[in-house]
């Protein structure tokens, strides 16, 4: 619908962006808005869509968005565009896939000056198992190293895509977003689907508004959907009525109904965060239809602990998570007891970055104040008495006399790279106790490097230091390739004779002494001075294997300013009362976040 007219359904073209991280998409959909006028320059910001400020900051999309721009291509000739930005990072490609689900295309931006990477690649497969039209697209020519001929074969040797075709982009200067237009409404297929049928909507994102209650994006697959209208969701059964229909254009436009074909979202007065899954499908409440094809669930692969600083915010963190849960159900949770920290929750992610922005979403969205704990794989253990225990949790670890066997996740990592840092990075394999598998030739510049990697090495910082070495130019994605026997042991860290549950780890037995001598000497960084002397321990079962002390501050902090200075004295005090605002007291020792983290420092 545009200006009160329906626009007809062949004239409709619902298509994605991917590409590898930072190739450009967000800057391409800012043109895409810009030129489409549906945002005028005036309020043109960079990154139009990365509607969380940690997007903006960070410089990443996290989360998918759908916005709707109308495209003048004639005098009277108006299509009608539905955009569906998608993240670029491994951690959300649960994310992608869900958005593409909603199109019948995508544009598959590659960059000229580092042409095709993991993600690309492992994005197009993803576009073609939901069937979509591709359209790659060669972006950043302006840039003096930019080298379209050698891009263009990468996409057809490495991806096997046609590339004569490849439009050629700058986003960032505004040149050939003309044609991608055009090739958007003569490539991409407009979407089925009877008007006149039943309603049968698919819920591929949902969000909690304040004002709405419940906000759902849905896209409409047969009929059509208006205010008013009772809906009932398949999978729960549960009914409602429809107060509001619209698109975001991009901000929130309300609209009197949308229909098949289109993307769009729906408020229904949805209390219950529970109440609007996503992958379930929406249908009039009296209607007999079948449901769509839903998503595959998403199993989480890293966890950690979640808990609040201050152990009555507790309820809470349980109403937060729950709420952004319904946002990204690609992480789970579920209450946990740590003798050290109190109530909180173990929670699974889809690796360290989605481990980071959710809690930096739970702590700004939410204004909590939360430490988590040092993130861990699942492993399995094999007990003497035939049981199997699946455990994801250290501090669960059962008792070594009653161990048979420890089996560990595995990855096959495929390692995108310039031949010229083979070497540095085979290193890095080798010292995550990788097994090489292969190494092939792309072309003569870039090299496949194939890996089998224990997950658990790969999770703690093993990206950044793949990042580092290839100065940001290799990539990698992985699969996981199933379980294997390992020699892994629990490591307590000890304070003051204390075993602090939330610290224990699982390492490798030949790099336990390294790891432990290591880590008790960053604990020694880390944890501020006490009144007392503080001894930090760790130790493999009843063996200590490193010991740091911590001395004890001699002197009251507030001594050197007795009798005088007032002012000081206060900005004293205030000061240390910031510092605590991170710290968590164990015993009598308070011990910082940093303290839990500082195993990925290692
Ligand atoms: N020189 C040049 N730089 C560009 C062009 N397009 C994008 N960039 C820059 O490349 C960087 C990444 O661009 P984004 O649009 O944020 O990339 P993205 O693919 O959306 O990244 P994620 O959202 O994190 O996946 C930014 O610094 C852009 O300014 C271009 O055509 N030319």
């Amino acid at each position: 619908m545009k200006d009160g007219k329906i626009i007809p359904q062949e004239k409709i073209r619902n298509f994605s962006i991917i590409a590898h991280i930072d190739h450009g998409k967000s800057t391409l959909a800012d043109r895409l808005l810009e030129i489409t006028g549906a945002v005028s320059e005036r309020e043109m910001r960079e990154q139009y869509l990365d509607r969380l400020d940690l997007e903006r900051e960070r410089g990443i999309t996290i989360k998918a968005q759908a916005v709707r721009l109308y495209y003048e291509r004639k005098k009277g000739e108006v299509y009608q565009l539905n955009l569906i930005d998608t993240p670029g990072h491994v951690d959300f490609s649960y994310e992608v896939s869900r958005a593409l689900s909603a199109c019948e295309g995508a544009l598959l931006v590659v960059d000229a000056s580092q042409g095709v990477e993991a993600q690309t690649l492992a994005n197009v497969y993803l576009a073609l198992e939901n069937n979509l039209e591709i359209i790659p697209v060669i972006n950043k020519i302006d840039l003096p190293q930019a080298d379209v001929e050698k891009t263009k074969r990468e996409i057809e040797e490495i991806i096997g895509l046609p590339a004569e075709d490849a439009l050629l982009v700058s986003a960032k200067q505004g040149i050939g977003i003309k044609e991608v237009l055009e090739a958007i409404v003569e490539k991409i297929p407009p979407p089925k689907g009877e008007r006149d049928a039943p309603l049968r909507a698919l819920v591929f994102d949902s969000w909690y508004d304040s004002y709405l209650g419940v906000v759902v994006l849905v896209r409409i697959v047969e009929g059509k959907l208006y205010p008013g209208q009772k809906i009932r969701f398949l999978s729960t059964g549960k009914t409602f009525e429809v107060t509001k229909v619209g698109v975001f254009a991009p901000e929130a436009t309300t609209l009197d109904a949308l229909y098949a074909g289109e993307v769009g979202f729906i408020a229904a007065s949805i209390k219950e965060v529970r109440d609007a899954k996503i992958g379930d499908t929406i249908t009039e409440a009296s209607a007999q239809v079948e449901a769509l094809p839903g998503f595959k669930e998403i199993k989480p692969v890293v966890f950690a602990g979640i808990f609040p600083v201050d152990s009555d915010d507790f309820p809470e963190l349980k109403e937060a998570i729950e709420k952004l849960w319904l946002n990204d159900p690609a992480f789970s949770y579920e209450v946990e007891t740590s003798a050290a920290l109190g109530f909180g929750f173990r929670c699974g992610f889809q690796g360290l970055l989605h481990m980071e922005i959710v809690q930096e979403r739970l702590e700004r969205e939410f204004k909590l104040n939360l430490i988590s704990t040092a993130p861990s794989v699942k492993y399995r253990v094999r007990l003497r008495n035939g049981k199997e225990l699946e455990i994801e949790n250290p501090a669960e670890w059962p008792d070594p006399g009653t161990i048979e066997e420890v089996l560990e996740p595995y990855i096959q990592a495929e390692i995108y790279t310039p031949k010229e840092y083979l070497g540095a990075l085979i290193n890095l394999c080798e010292e995550k106790r990788g097994i090489q598998k292969e190494i092939k030739y792309l072309t003569p510049e870039r090299i496949v490097l194939i890996y089998e990697l224990p997950f658990s090495e790969v999770v703690m910082d093993f990206y950044d230091k793949l990042k580092s070495l290839s100065r940001g130019y290799a990539s990698l994605d992985y699969q996981f390739i199933g379980y294997r026997p390992s020699d892994l042991v629990k490591m307590d860290i000890l304070i003051n004779k204390q075993p602090v549950d939330a610290l224990s780890l699982i390492v490798h037995r030949e790099k336990a002494y390294y790891r432990g001598r290591d880590l008790v000497s960053k604990l020694k960084e880390v944890i501020p001075r006490q009144l007392f002397e503080v001894i930090i321990q760790a130790a493999i079962g009843s063996k200590i294997i490193a010991r740091e002390r911590i001395a004890p501050l001699r002197k009251d902090v507030l001594a050197k300013c007795y009798g005088g200075d007032v002012t000081r004295k206060k900005k004293l005090l205030e000061k240390q009362k910031e510092g605590k605002k991170r710290l968590k007291s164990i015993g009598q020792v308070e011990i910082p976040q940093e303290a839990f983290l500082a195993v990925l420092k290692i």
